[in-house]
């Protein structure tokens, strides 16, 4: 098969031990890391549409809606200042995921939640409580730090902490909670929508789950590797033993011993990541979250109330199709879970592709039937109805495939050594996209018109080849023992060296560690 068909079964071991109790809730609270960042996303679109809000902290984009009749229904919604208030969040997270990696490096992933769950609350508050521009701006900074915290340290530890062969699984616990997040904000808008003081309880809201995940953290435990790492080697083991739920874990702390030493004969993460050793995860680390923005999933999370106004739903109902599509985000999310470890993550990635290519294509061929290029026209009920159930249709192959393997995979192809950096990596890229398609779609919807959505479609076929062609199959393969994979495939083996490879006689032994 061409591409990276390599399927890891042989010749990749299975350590012993279950899914403890101990390790499914650790993995549940550090999920709730990700119930911040899918709250943030859900609320925005519908808060910046509320009147009280609008009129409050933005008059003259209010009055320019209410006054304003844009003779292009593709450029009724075209404004930077509004776009920006949404899309600020993530360019703080961009650059607080710089420091989050050096922290949870040094000081571990569980330090890291805790800092960003605090941080996140104090945005929170400051947002709910906000009589001014000022501190609307600085909440939006400090829960765009929360989140950057929380994105760099969740998906790592929900890997360590995971056995190999459910690390998928629970690692999408994260984009689960993500989903979930973004469904409570939709029906939160919903309910607060029309009363004066919706939108303080839609963004003050935002502290339940940052307390979750604040008081959670508190208790969490740290991950065997990341203890390892900091030079406790028999509390790491302890902690094996514990969430594995077995006295044998030799193997396989064998394998973490020889991946912390090859951790700590790098000088520096960066530098290292550079080095054409670390070129097969370095460019996973960076192409994948710029995929998963380019699929356009966001012109739906964040603008879906604006998209459905636009094709001439009602104002309630523009909001309830936004609990749609976040139901079907939901389900999804869940339909992944099953199958990520069984079918493995090509299957999904290259069906999820397909899918959204055909909705996309099909979704830009109706609304320039009812719209044109001019942007004049209406779309009859029974079109705009299709062309919702299209967008679900599009919205259920994202959350089964790039939407959590957005995650998973980064957080799960690099060693130790270039972890924190590759995850850092991925979550600056997602973050600094995230806010490249918040603050520019409308734009961009304003100029393309219904092309925007071939746009994105040409993008989905770009990335589902270079799956075809450039991802190895990973699912069921121990994490530290990644490289073999690497070393196998059709284009990557060549950057890989033969002692990079965990497990060959040349790695440490455990009583050299010790030693
Ligand atoms: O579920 C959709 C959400 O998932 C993400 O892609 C993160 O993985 C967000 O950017 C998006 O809003």
């Amino acid at each position: 098969m061409a591409g990276g068909g390599y399927v890891p079964d042989s010749g990749t071991k299975q350590f012993q031990g279950r899914v403890t109790g101990f390790v499914l809730i650790a993995c549940i609270v550090a999920a709730c890391g990700g119930l911040i960042f899918g709250y943030d996303i859900g609320i925005s679109g519908g808060v910046t549409s509320m009147d009280s809000f609008l009129s409050k902290f933005f008059p003259s984009v209010y009055r320019k809606e209410k006054e304003g009749h844009h003779e292009s229904m593709y450029c009724k919604f075209d404004s930077h200042l509004l776009t920006l208030f949404t899309s600020s969040l993530y360019l703080a997270a961009l650059f607080a995921s710089a420091v989050a990696a050096y922290v949870t490096k040094v000081f571990g992933r569980k330090i890291s939640m805790l800092f960003g769950g605090i941080v996140f609350l104090a945005g929170a508050i400051l947002n709910g409580v906000a009589v001014d521009v000022a501190m609307l701006i600085v909440g939006r900074l400090l829960l765009g730090v929360g989140v950057g915290f929380a994105n760099q340290s969740v998906p790592l530890y929900l890997s360590e902490m995971a056995p190999s062969q459910l690390r998928g699984a629970l690692n999408i616990g994260f984009q689960m909670a993500i989903t979930i997040g973004i469904l409570v904000a939709g029906l939160i808008n919903f309910t607060f929508a029309s009363k004066d003081w919706g939108w303080r309880a839609s963004l003050g809201l935002a502290a339940v789950p940052a307390i979750m995940i604040t008081v959670g953290s508190i208790f969490l435990p740290d991950t065997p590797n990341s203890i390892l790492a900091r030079g406790n080697t028999e509390k790491a083991r302890e902690m094996l033993k514990k969430i594995r739920g077995t006295d044998n874990v030799d193997e396989e702390f064998q394998d973490l011993i020889d991946a912390t030493h090859a951790a700590m004969r790098v000088d520096g993460q960066w530098s290292t990541i550079l080095k054409p050793e670390y070129r097969p995860h370095l460019a996973i680390c960076f192409l994948v979250p710029f995929f998963q923005q380019f699929t356009g999933i966001n012109v739906i999370m964040f603008y879906a109330p604006v998209l459905f106004k636009t094709l001439g739903f009602g104002d309630d109902a523009s909001l309830m199709s936004a609990v749609i599509t976040g139901l079907v985000n939901v389900f999804a999310t869940f339909i992944s879970i099953l199958a990520v470890d069984r079918l493995g993550r090509r299957a999904l990635f290259l069906e999820g592709g397909i899918q959204m290519i055909v909705s996309q294509v099909l979704v830009a061929v109706m609304i320039a039937k009812a719209f044109g290029s001019a942007g004049v026209g209406v779309m009859s009920k029974a079109d705009s109805l299709l062309v919702l159930i299209l967008i679900c249709f599009y919205v259920a192959a994202f959350a089964w495939s790039w939407g959590p393997l957005g995650w998973l995979v980064p957080s799960e192809i690099c060693p130790l050594e270039i972890r924190s950096a590759g995850q850092a990596i991925n979550v600056a890229v997602n973050m600094a996209f995230t806010f490249i398609i918040g603050q520019f779609f409308l734009t961009m919807l304003c100029h393309m018109k219904f092309g925007l959505f071939l746009f994105f479609a040409c993008w989905v076929v770009v990335m589902t080849l270079f799956i075809y062609f450039f991802l190895p199959e990973t699912k069921n393969v121990p994490i530290e023992e990644m490289n073999n994979v690497w070393r196998k495939h059709w284009f990557w083996g060549q950057y890989i060296p033969d002692d990079a490879v965990i497990g060959t006689a040349s790695s440490t032994k455990i009583k050299d560690m010790e030693a």
